[in-house]
């Protein structure tokens, strides 16, 4: 069910509630979204140990001093071995917990390499951040970004140092306004401006009633159907995926007229200006998004892993069809929000934006969330990513 708080009709802050059965299950299941780095200039293999078997599955490599996500759940346990020897030659092991979200694999005992040494040292050191971070804000973050004035700028050309640097100087723009925060990291639309919520008002994303008409919705999910092809996700980004067995495709803004509408209505979702979204600057091309029956995208970010510069920092999501059933399933959960556990489907031509960063452009563990499967009928969706180039520390 959701709750209006906002009277003016534009946008509603959104609270699902749920059965006893689904919060003790949640709560049972504690998403984890595991961040593996490997210091080594080798490649490794690594294996999830089934908790009831204890039989070790192949998960994949991950490349020489590479980095790998996966979606994990509390008291997971996963093996690591050099690329290609079997799990036999295990060299690590990590025990999911859900205080812990990176975890450095060790260099090889007797590697004396000066320049492995001072690699490994980095991440160390960048794990060292991540926890004292927590410690000092209370909030769990993946990586970091000192960039201080990550939030307050859009330049026009976003991977142009010198447009980044003229940023300095200016008031914050639009795009930054009140509407980024930290603490709550919760907005709401209200004439059409992002706003922060007032303390206490604790969800973390928000619910925009009518962003696509009917019709629009429909031409969306028509232009994209004869392009729309398996998903893939994963470290190596060209990986068929067992987290995420939807099919998907691009759509640019310039493709059809109706697209042009969604960008520009993206833009008034966030007070910026329509002509500083360009795939070049600040948005990817639409991602949409078709599951079947038991078709789902298993818990994740939306922020890169290796803290590359350019990251996803705001996510809208545009549902283009309706649930045909209250228990039809396919809503977007968000499993570490504020109030507990929170899913949504906001319906066809509604629109749910959150937040993937904190203010200081370091990335929001919180942000985490998940398509849960399709139950009955299907389900498209369309999402655009906000980006912003930064400079890691
Ligand atoms: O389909 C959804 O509800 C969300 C999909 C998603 O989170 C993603 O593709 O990154
Ligand atoms: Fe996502």
């Amino acid at each position: 069910s959701s709750v209006e708080v906002d009277s003016s009709g534009e946008a509603h802050a959104y609270e699902e509630t749920h059965t006893y059965e689904e919060e003790e299950e949640m709560a049972e299941l504690r998403p984890v979204a595991v961040v593996i780095k490997n210091p080594r200039s080798s490649w490794i293999d690594y294996y999830w140990q089934n908790p009831e078997s204890n039989e070790l599955l192949y998960q994949g490599k991950i490349d020489p001093r590479g980095t790998s996500a996966t979606s994990s759940y509390a008291g997971h346990v996963f093996v690591f071995a050099p690329a290609k020897k079997g799990p036999e030659k295990e060299f690590a092991r990590v025990h999911v917990t859900e205080e812990k979200n990176l975890y450095i694999l060790p260099l090889e005992e007797d590697n004396s390499n000066e320049n492995d040494i001072k690699y490994y040292q980095q991440l160390l050191e960048e794990q060292r951040f991540v926890e004292d971070y927590r410690k000092r804000t209370g909030r769990p973050t993946h990586h970091v970004s000192s960039n201080e004035y990550f939030w307050k700028c859009i330049p026009e050309n976003s991977q142009d140092p010198s447009a980044i640097e003229k940023c300095r100087d200016t008031q914050p723009v639009s795009f930054a306004l009140e509407a980024l925060s930290t603490e709550p990291k919760v907005f709401r639309i209200n004439n059409g401006r992002l706003k922060k919520k007032k303390k206490g008002e604790k969800n973390l994303f928000f619910k925009k009633k009518q962003a696509l008409s009917d019709f629009e919705a429909d031409l969306v999910i028509s232009l994209a159907k004869p392009k729309i092809k398996r998903s893939l996700a994963g470290t190596h980004g060209g990986l068929v995926s067992n987290t995420r067995t939807s099919r998907n495709t691009w759509l640019d803004r310039n493709e059809h007229l109706v697209m042009e509408t969604l960008y520009r209505r993206a833009a008034d979702i966030l007070n910026i200006s329509e002509s500083v979204l360009y795939p070049d600057k600040n948005v990817e091309q639409l991602q949409v998004v078709n599951y079947q029956v038991g078709q789902e995208y298993t818990s994740h970010h939306d922020f890169g892993a290796d803290g590359h510069p350019q990251q996803r920092m705001i996510t809208l999501l545009f549902y283009l069809n309706n649930q045909t059933a209250p228990d039809a399933g396919g809503e977007t959960a968000f499993p570490k929000a504020k109030n507990g556990y929170l899913k949504v489907h906001a319906g066809k031509g509604n629109a749910v934006l959150f937040y993937s960063m904190l203010e200081d452009g370091n990335a929001d563990d919180l942000s985490l969330h998940a398509a849960l499967p399709v139950k009955k009928g299907e389900k498209w969706i369309g999402m655009l990513f906000f980006f912003f180039y930064f400079t890691k520390r």
